[in-house]
């Protein structure tokens, strides 16, 4: 089926977010849709699923004009979305939730299971998707249950997919499995609307590129286009994609850490003696494929696990089990992998999360006042320096993009006076013009004299960064090497073998 968006605009109070964008996907295409963060990209898209009603233009499906009053319409008509947040209830099985708002029924109005049973079985063959419909999909893998998304899409004869960042929380094999499906979709007449931040992905599968920025479709690039090509057609500008830095000015160790062991809330030993130690001025990164115990580990780190073994010394200061608000007190910043769940309040505004964590006292509250000038002031700075896109400082942070809320996370965290940095996929989700920023700003917190922990499953983003790197798995620590080990090595490290240690820094 034919997709064509004509002229479709969409305003939030004064702000133009979808300004007449014109976009056509034709059947067995893949059409990648690049822009910065708030560029407008998941607005389009949330009106093409009846999520927001367009305030000019039209949709067309094989050139037939279309109404959707709710995503309801949408999906009837043929268009399917693949969240990034996915919508499946954990506790349901695979069929279950494949069948779930559109339920059928045998005689006698029992539910039909076994039909959605033969549904997801049937579609998974085809597809090759290796998906089990009796499995319980709180205990799926990520990528599998990104998979069974696109099952009950399918399920609904969606000829239109909407990939709004699939690939934020995969892994980089569920990674090249999610494009390989995506190559199989197409090839089957499938229509795709493919959102991602990521270049390589981009030119790797899309026919076609759309560029848009401040609402409006700046330009069509081929996939062949490099990458500088594409980055500077997003944010108008020339973007770095390297990150200079200079070799680390190593002080004396800061961090500390012995023997530390989780065990999460059902029993799990997830973070396994782990040991090890980052000297000022030192960036370490710690790379894994998602769920080896790096996000437990981060969060033990600031005082969120419960269950911790081993200890934890800042600067010689035992923060081991020590209360998340000493340890923020003790100059530890934390860029949590998930903003929504641990980093932000979304119906507050970005002026008061930036200084959540921060009410006890000066600079934002004197003598129990709250100090709303100097809150603006710092607020509308920040909003600055780190090109948070937004009206004002008043805005609610649940109405900002996805990009510019992490924008927001950073912003708070990087202007505190730290002792240590601890981030965790700190630029998921962040358009290439930030990323840059971003890296930039953690290399000179590192060259003011901090440690810091990136946590992070991009291995671009490692190399980057890192002057040495720990590499997890199931828990444990499969090696700590130097910062520029090969991308191949560290591959074999994240599936658990060990480096050959030979040059290997302790
Ligand atoms: N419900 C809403 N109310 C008010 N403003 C909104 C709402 N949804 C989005 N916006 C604004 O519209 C603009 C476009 O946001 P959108 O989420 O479409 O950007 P995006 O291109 O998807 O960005 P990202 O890459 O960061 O996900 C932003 O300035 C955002 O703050």
């Amino acid at each position: 089926m034919k997709l064509e968006l004509r002229g479709i605009t969409k305003k939030f109070g004064s702000l133009v977010a979808n300004d007449h964008i014109d976009l056509t996907v034709e059947p067995g295409e893949i059409h990648a849709l690049l822009g910065e963060n708030g560029a407008g990209k998941s607005t389009l898209m949330n009106v093409l699923y009846g999520l927001y009603q367009a305030d000019e233009g039209e949709i067309l499906l094989d050139d037939e004009v279309q109404h959707f009053a709710g995503p309801g319409d949408a999906m009837k008509a043929g268009i399917g979305m693949v969240h990034q947040h996915f919508m499946l209830i954990p506790v349901f099985t695979v069929a279950e939730n494949v069948m779930l708002g559109h339920e059928s029924t045998k005689a006698g109005g029992l539910l039909d299971v076994a039909d959605a049973r033969r549904k997801v079985r049937e579609i998974s063959d085809r597809f090759g998707f290796d998906v089990d419909p009796d499995a319980l999909v709180d205990d799926l893998p990520v990528g599998v249950q990104q998979r069974v998304e696109i099952i009950k899409a399918l399920s609904r004869d969606a000829k239109v997919l909407v990939f709004d960042e699939p690939t934020a929380v995969l892994t980089p094999q569920e990674t090249d499995e999610l494009m390989q499906i995506m190559r199989q979709l197409k090839q089957n007449g499938t229509a795709i609307v493919f959102i991602t931040h990521k270049l390589r992905e981009v030119r790797e599968v899309a026919d076609r590129i759309t560029v848009v920025r401040l609402g409006k479709v700046v330009g069509e690039a081929a996939p062949t286009a490099s990458n500088a090509e594409l980055a500077s057609l997003m944010v108008g500008r020339a973007v770095e994609l390297t990150v200079h830095k200079e070799a680390p000015r190593l002080g004396e160790k800061a961090l500390v850490v012995e023997g530390l062991t989780v065990i999460d809330p059902i029993g799990q030993l997830v973070v396994n003696e782990v040991s090890f130690e980052v000297r000022r001025g030192e960036v370490l990164c710690v790379a894994g494929v998602q769920g080896n115990g790096q996000t437990e580990l981060t969060e033990a780190l600031v005082g969120l696990q419960p269950r911790v073994e081993g200890r934890i010394l800042l600067d010689g200061d035992e923060l081991t089990r020590a209360s998340v608000r000493r340890i923020l007190n003790a100059g530890v910043g934390f860029v949590p992998e998930d903003r929504n769940e641990d980093g932000l309040v979304g119906e507050f505004t970005i002026a008061e999360n930036l200084m959540l964590d921060r009410a006890d006292g000066p600079p934002f509250v004197k003598a129990g006042n709250l100090q709303l000038g100097y809150l603006a002031e710092f607020a509308q700075d920040r909003v600055e320096e780190f090109d948070v896109r937004t009206p004002s400082i008043e805005t609610k942070v649940g109405r900002l993009s996805g990009g510019n809320q992490q924008k927001v996370v950073l912003a708070r965290e990087l202007s505190r006076d730290l002792r240590l940095l601890v981030a965790a996929q700190p630029t998921r989700g962040v358009d290439v013009g930030s990323i840059e920023f971003i890296h930039k700003r953690i290399i000179e917190t590192r060259d003011a004299g901090v440690p810091v922990v990136v946590v992070s499953t991009e291995l671009d983003e490692v190399t980057a960064l890192a002057d040495r790197i720990m590499v997890m798995y199931r828990g444990r620590v499969v090696g700590i090497v130097p910062g520029d080990t090969p991308r191949d090595v560290l591959g074999l490290m994240m599936a658990g073998e060990s480096p050959n240690t030979e040059g290997a820094a302790a």
